[in-house]
């Protein structure tokens, strides 16, 4: 790619390229001239976080041949996205699918992990490519170092929330299936996604259905005062307020794991996820 500053021409010897129009605005700021014809056709990704308030400083800078857009983003200083001709759309085309994530939520024993599964089972047998983000499973290595306070919570949702962002890029879709008790923890990482990309299923199952299916026994352990802060028990659970599917059991009915994942799949089907 040619950049040309005053009279000279630059070669950026990188395969990064200044090919969305925030970089073109700061390139014409600092009067450098960015030959177009030389530039890829436009794709409207940014590899920021578009979480603004997490972006602290954003500028351009030039050094020797290069041209980079520097930004401090939460504690890192100094970083620079490198971006690679081979995007998601590319990797989409190769699975024939849409990368997108699928987050579970509800009480401990709603039926998460069965559902996750199930799901996950479905699509495998349509030819599509899944992979499951379960808060048990995560909690195993990546997140180890969390315990169940509420802040060690918000930060293991939003870890996963950043790798299943990182699988829906990969094409992928991705499966989290965690309890998320916490509205703003779910918001947040939905606010990582393109819009439609992040479908929030909602368990609704009541916590007396929860407590008396109790495949673990944490529910007795919490009630006799053996676990301290158990979501349901002496921690709060927020609802969804407004997500893409809820499953709800209706009285003494359970709806099977196979009928859930159905309607998620029809969901998938209907939005175009299940074709590139
Ligand atoms: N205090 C407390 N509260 C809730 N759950 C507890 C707790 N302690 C341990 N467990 C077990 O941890 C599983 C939930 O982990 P998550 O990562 O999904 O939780 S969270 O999203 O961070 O709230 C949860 O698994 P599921 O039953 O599959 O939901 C429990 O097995
Ligand atoms: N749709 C369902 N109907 C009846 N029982 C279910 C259903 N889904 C899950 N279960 C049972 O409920 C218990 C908890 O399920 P699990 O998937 O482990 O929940 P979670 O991951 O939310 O803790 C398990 O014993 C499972 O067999």
């Amino acid at each position: 790619m040619a950049l040309k500053l005053g009279s000279a021409s630059l070669w950026e010897t990188n395969a990064m390229g200044l090919n969305h129009k925030a970089d073109k605005r700061l390139a014409a700021l600092h009067g450098v001239d960015v030959r177009s014809s030389f530039l890829k056709p436009v794709k409207a990704t940014s590899g920021y976080s578009n979480n603004a308030a997490s972006l602290i400083n954003d500028c351009v800078v030039i050094s020797g041949k290069n041209f980079h857009q520097m930004a401090t983003v939460g504690k890192s200083t100094n970083i620079v996205w490198h971006k690679c001709p081979v995007e998601k759309f590319d990797r989409q085309e190769l699975l024939m699918q849409k990368g997108c994530v699928i987050w579970i939520t509800g009480l401990s024993g709603s039926g998460k992990s069965t559902l996750a599964c199930t799901l996950n089972r479905g699509l495998h047998s349509r030819g599509k490519l899944t992979y499951i983000l379960d808060g048990d499973n995560v909690r195993h290595g990546l997140n180890n170092d969390l315990s169940f306070k509420a802040e060690d919570r918000a930060e293991n949702i939003r870890r996963i929330g950043e790798v299943a962002k990182l699988f829906a890029d990969a094409g992928i879709i991705c499966i989290a299936s965690l309890i998320s008790p916490f509205k703003k923890d779910r918001d947040d990482c939905r606010a990582l996604l393109p819009e439609g990309d992040f479908i929030e299923v909602f368990l609704d199952v009541p916590l007396e259905v929860c407590e008396a299916r109790d495949p673990k026994g944490l529910y007795k352990l919490a009630r006799s005062g053996k676990i301290k802060g158990f979501t349901g028990i002496d921690d709060p659970y927020e609802p969804p307020v407004n997500c893409e599917i809820v499953l709800q059991q209706k009285g003494e009915d359970c709806i099977s794991p196979c009928e859930m994942a159905e309607t998620v799949i029809s969901y998938l089907e209907e939005r175009g996820y299940l074709q590139a």
